[in-house]
């Protein structure tokens, strides 16, 4: 049923009273970036949390950008458990693509709808410290696990927020793309996911938002989970109904939630405002994680 502007209106009030002062770390995934129409929804939905004293922090993917790119110069995009296989060429496509093309698009896109928006690296202000990554196969209890190498893809080691903490104080909305640097100056390729988790922890957000192109995280037989609590989703991470991308996502939001993160979701990117939708009505979208159930079954939220 079609709402009428007061009811929602109604309905949002408690919740903009509680996020008022926080912070939202906001993932904006390469899939969600699909249309102009949806671009501009996002937009406004970051330029109306800051107007009204929220703080969104937006970590922007890319990956379909980059995959795009990738084709044209004729290189084929590998994936390893959901990580780009990185060499010095992809990571020089990856840093054009992430660091240039998309962040500052995404900037534009925020001022054109009435914010002031800035774009990072995490070059800027050596704002996302980050060493090679690697991913282990379980070969058997008897065998040691098998190392895979995946080039250049990094993992966090440390985000330094003092200048996103300053940036929180003004109205400046901070757009970070996910390129890491390591301590002799390398280069690194971060999951986008991984990058918002920590930034989040960092700056013990009170929610992290992750978008993507599902509904949320489902289940074996398709249907939609509404609410999971940290130990439920890494249940689901051991018994492979996560896959490819979802693996890294759900990851992330378990540590987060570990960090002190108070919730995290997972939810729909393609639809229009979602973000608004997540944090602003009862039921939310999409798929909550907590570190503990609040209310059986249902996905009512609490204000506090
Ligand atoms: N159990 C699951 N529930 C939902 N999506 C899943 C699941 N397992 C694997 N996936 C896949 O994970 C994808 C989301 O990860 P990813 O492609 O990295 O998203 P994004 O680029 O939006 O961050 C979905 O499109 C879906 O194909
Ligand atoms: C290591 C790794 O896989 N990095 C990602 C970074 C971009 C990203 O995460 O983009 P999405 O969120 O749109 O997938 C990549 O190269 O695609």
């Amino acid at each position: 049923m079609m709402r009428d502007t007061a009811s929602l209106l109604i309905e949002a009030l408690p919740y903009i009273r509680h996020f008022s002062g926080k912070t939202i770390v906001i993932k904006y995934g390469g899939h969600a970036m699909k249309d102009e129409a949806l671009k501009e929804s996002f937009a406004k939905d970051v330029v109306l949390m800051k107007y009204i004293g929220i703080h969104p922090v937006v970590v922007h993917g890319g990956g379909p950008q980059i995959g795009r790119m990738l084709d044209r110069v004729g290189k084929k995009s590998d994936f390893r458990a959901g990580m780009r296989v990185t060499d010095q060429d992809t990571m020089d496509v990856v840093e054009m693509v992430l660091a240039g093309k998309v962040n500052k698009e995404i900037v534009a896109f925020i001022n054109r709808h009435g914010g002031r928006a800035i774009g990072l690296s995490g070059k800027d202000g050596q704002l996302i410290e980050a060493r090679k990554m690697h991913i282990y196969r379980y070969q058997g209890d008897d065998q040691p696990p098998e190392i895979i190498d995946i080039g250049l893809v990094g993992e966090v080691q440390r985000i330094n927020a003092e200048i996103l903490k300053v940036l929180e104080q003004s109205r400046v909305i901070p757009v970070i793309a996910p390129v890491g640097v390591g301590t002799d100056g390398e280069t690194y390729n971060i999951n986008a996911d991984l990058v918002a988790g920590k930034v989040a922890s960092a700056l013990n957000a009170e929610k992290l938002i992750l978008m993507t192109d599902v509904p949320g995280v489902l289940d074996r037989s398709g249907e939609l989970i509404s609410t999971m609590t940290a130990s439920e989703a890494a249940d689901l991470m051991q018994d492979e109904t996560l896959k490819g991308g979802m693996i890294p996502k759900v990851q992330c939001a378990i540590d987060a939630v570990q960090a002190g993160v108070h919730k995290v979701a997972i939810v729909d990117g393609r639809i229009p405002h979602c973000v608004l939708l997540e944090l602003f009505t009862d039921s939310g979208i999409g798929t909550e994680i907590v570190g503990t159930r609040t209310r059986r079954g249902g996905r009512e939220r609490t204000h506090a």
